[in-house]
């Protein structure tokens, strides 16, 4: 098993007294095996020594929501609110998309990822297995579901629900347990509720959480209320979700008493400020799920309502939007935003041993080089990180024990193939 010492980073510790200590990390195989000021063993002992002056070593993040492909879309329909821009943009592009278009649109997203020190992404879409080989090429990890939209004729939906069946049977585990995945009605105003059951059935079946889309505008929780006389918490509670380990995108519009029935049930919320922001869907109840002790994690949605994947954005919004919108400056503190990008991420899609660096823990890890004027004075690294850091930063990325990103290239993808090939995808589109 190859062991290799980091000797001088500093590196981003969960030990509350002391946020970062300057010494050295050991990887053994995929694990971390020490972390601490001192070399545990002489440096002959190991297979690999790297030098990590200069360098800030923290957990990989986690994107807890996102269609990767949708990078095919990004430009496209900006400044128009979720219903509109889904009914009169998004769907009608994506009824075109084709297996290789979503390959290299998702390619092209998990280069983005994993450059910008993303480690482990949720992804709900259509052509799942394109994603899924994408993902066990790419090195990095994915949690994955194929979405289901119900508004379409009963043999549609009983194919579309087979194809997830498959999918999900087909990689759990997959990619050396790199992939895990979920089932995914779309959301509740796209899945009739006996639909909805059905989905919440296979997921019993094959013991697997539900993802889903869930309060993130006024009009969805309207638009419920008026269809079925229920608010969507209420809604899913009924038709058997949260009976599964659900993970919910936005939950923007949440009332106290909501707030407290996703609490009982362990449901856990992906914040996804960027898309919310821009898609005007109001701004999340964060500070009081955190307080509720919900698991809150960050996600960017797709390329096409945010318009990047940089997780750094997402933690410094976390941070920033809620100070804004209460008037409390310790609505998100930096230590929380940062704990919601790794370790609550990781927590919020059921993978317990990722998302710190800790003896025992994956080594799912980054470096960014801060031998930059923003990451100056040296003194608050986790400060540095949340408010002042960005995806360009990232220098080096380990997933699993394994490098895929070092000096800034991707070892594992060819970036200039993926760039050719999304360009031709884009073209034939647009065409
Ligand atoms: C069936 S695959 C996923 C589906 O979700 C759409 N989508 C992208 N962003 C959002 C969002 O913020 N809310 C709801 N749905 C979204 C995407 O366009 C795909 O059709
Ligand atoms: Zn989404």
């Amino acid at each position: 098993m190859k062991k290799t010492l980091i000797m001088n980073g500093i590196f981003i510790s969960n030990n509350e007294a002391k946020t970062s200590i300057k010494g050295c990390m050991v990887i053994e195989g995929s694990q971390i095996t020490y972390i601490g000021e001192e070399i545990p063993e002489p440096r002959e002992n190991y297979d690999e020594v790297i030098d990590g002056t200069n360098k800030l070593y923290m957990p990989g993040l986690v994107n807890t929501h996102g269609h990767a492909a949708m990078s095919l879309l990004r430009g496209y329909g900006d400044d128009l609110a979720l219903q509109i821009w889904l009914e009169e943009k998004m769907w009608p592009m994506e009824a075109k998309f084709s297996a290789r278009d979503v390959k290299w649109g998702t390619q092209l997203s998990i280069l983005e990822m994993i450059k910008g020190g993303t480690t482990t992404f949720v992804d709900m879409y259509d052509h799942m297995n394109e994603v899924a080989k994408s993902v066990e090429e790419s090195g990095m990890r994915g949690v994955l579901t194929r979405g289901i939209i119900g508004l379409c004729p009963s043999d549609v939906q009983d194919a579309k629900l087979k194809e997830a069946t498959e999918f999900a049977k087909n990689w759990h585990g997959g990619a050396n347990g790199r992939i895990t995945t979920m089932m995914s009605p779309h959301a509740p105003y796209t899945c009739p509720p006996d639909y909805i059951e059905r989905i919440v059935q296979v997921a019993h079946d094959l013991n697997l959480p539900i993802h889903t889309h869930m309060s993130e505008t006024s009009r969805e929780v309207q638009g419920n209320v008026d269809q079925y006389g229920l608010r969507p918490v209420a809604h899913l509670e009924k038709h058997g979700v949260f009976s599964r380990p659900t993970l919910i995108a936005h939950g923007v519009h949440l009332t106290d008493e909501e707030i407290s029935i996703l609490k009982q049930y362990d449901v856990r919320i992906s914040h996804n400020p960027g898309s919310n922001l821009k898609l005007a869907s109001g701004v999340a109840r964060v500070p009081e799920l955190l307080r509720a002790g919900v698991k809150v994690s960050l996600g960017t949605d797709g390329a096409a309502s945010n318009n990047n994947l940089d997780m750094f954005e997402e933690m410094r919004l976390a941070a920033l939007i809620h100070k804004g919108v209460s008037g409390d400056p310790l609505a998100v503190p930096a230590a929380e935003a940062l704990l919601m990008g790794t370790k609550m991420g990781a927590e919020s899609v059921w993978l317990d041993n990722v998302g710190l660096l800790q003896a025992g823990m994956k080594a799912d890890f980054i470096a960014l080089d801060i031998d930059q004027p923003h990451f100056l004075p040296k003194t608050d690294f986790l400060s540095h990180i949340v408010y002042s850091a960005c995806a360009k930063d990232v220098v080096d990325v380990c997933v699993d024990g394994n490098w895929i990103v070092r000096k800034g290239e991707c070892l594992t993808l060819d970036e200039e193939k993926i760039k050719r090939e999304f360009e031709q995808c884009f073209d034939k589109l647009i065409g």
